[in-house]
């Protein structure tokens, strides 16, 4: 199955390509670098060395106007004005979960196409999608028409599943952040959910995404007391992962309102982020005062 518009198919057949040598180049770069990103936090050599793998070759793609990663603070103009109605913007997070190439645990890349100058709000997205490197390579692409998901062997995809739809029977959850720093009201929510649901936290939130996209459930990377946007990028991960799971059937929202109608003032913007399935998502904001 090909994706309608030439230039998100694309980015979808690049970041296919470069998946398998993603896994490879991992081997050898899962050590810290003495830099930090914009978010300041610790950058692994290979969180590096895939925002610039993937950096050079989605610039390189005609009708890509900006490229944006977490790892730099700028976006990057590629060519074609980022401000013009047939340019698009591509946000990346090369390596979600990077602190995870330690411990050996699953990893992803992130990525949304904006019809828009950046930093933009989620509404502009056009697609958006990721890659799992778990034990097989996944990758799911959402765009204005399906969910679709596929598994990747040696750069090529093959579908998989079309249409994909969260389970209307919720089984998962899986909640980031220490549980002393979460607000009381989260914690309230919190305690009735592990009455309900199983937990599945693996530390990649794609990985955690994919739990909920698989079985049903929540996940969550809420304010915290220390932090009250939480840990997470709107433009990089809360963005692209709102409107993967609104586009199948679920819900996502900072706590007030969907991830997709939030406002950014700056590139690097963090948000408290909670996707999935609807009626979870509506008793987490009436729960959140
Ligand atoms: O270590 P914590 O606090 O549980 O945080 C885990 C969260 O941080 C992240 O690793 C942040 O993403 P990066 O690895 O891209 O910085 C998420 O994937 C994950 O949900
Ligand atoms: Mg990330
Ligand atoms: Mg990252």
């Amino acid at each position: 199955m090909t994706v309608s518009d030439p230039v998100v198919e694309s980015v979808v057949a690049t970041i296919s390509r470069s998946a398998t040598e993603i896994t490879q180049g991992l081997i050898g770069r899962r050590g810290a670098v003495d830099e930090e990103n914009p978010s300041g936090e610790t950058q692994m050599e290979a969180d590096v060395w895939a925002d610039e793998l993937l950096g050079e070759r989605l610039a390189a793609i005609d009708g890509v106007g900006q490229y944006a990663s977490e790892e730099r603070p700028e976006a990057i103009d590629c060519g074609e004005d980022p401000d013009s109605s047939d340019a698009y913007a591509v946000a990346v997070d090369p390596l979600d979960g990077s602190s995870n190439l330690k411990s050996n645990n699953a990893m992803g890349t992130i990525f949304g196409v904006y019809d828009a100058a950046l930093p933009a709000p989620g509404e502009d997205l056009i697609a958006a999608g990721y890659v799992l490197y778990g034990p097989i390579t996944t990758m799911v692409i959402a765009t204005e028409e399906t969910v679709s998901e596929y598994e990747m062997t040696g750069g090529e995809r093959r579908l998989i599943e079309r249409d994909v739809t969260l389970p209307d029977e919720p089984v998962v959850y899986g909640f980031g952040g220490r549980v002393p720093d979460w607000p009381a009201d989260f914690e309230s929510y919190a305690r009735e959910i592990e009455n309900e649901l199983k937990l599945r936290y693996g530390g990649a939130m794609i990985a955690d995404v994919n739990q909920v996209l698989t079985y049903g459930g929540v996940f969550a990377y809420p304010s915290l007391e220390s932090s009250p946007e939480g840990k997470l990028r709107l433009q990089f991960e809360g963005n692209p992962i709102g409107y993967i799971v609104e586009r199948a059937g679920g819900r996502s929202s900072n706590g007030d309102e969907s991830l997709l109608s939030v406002e950014p003032d700056a590139l690097h913007d963090r948000t408290p982020v909670h996707v999935g399935n609807a009626d979870l998502i509506d008793r987490l904001e009436e729960t959140l005062e």
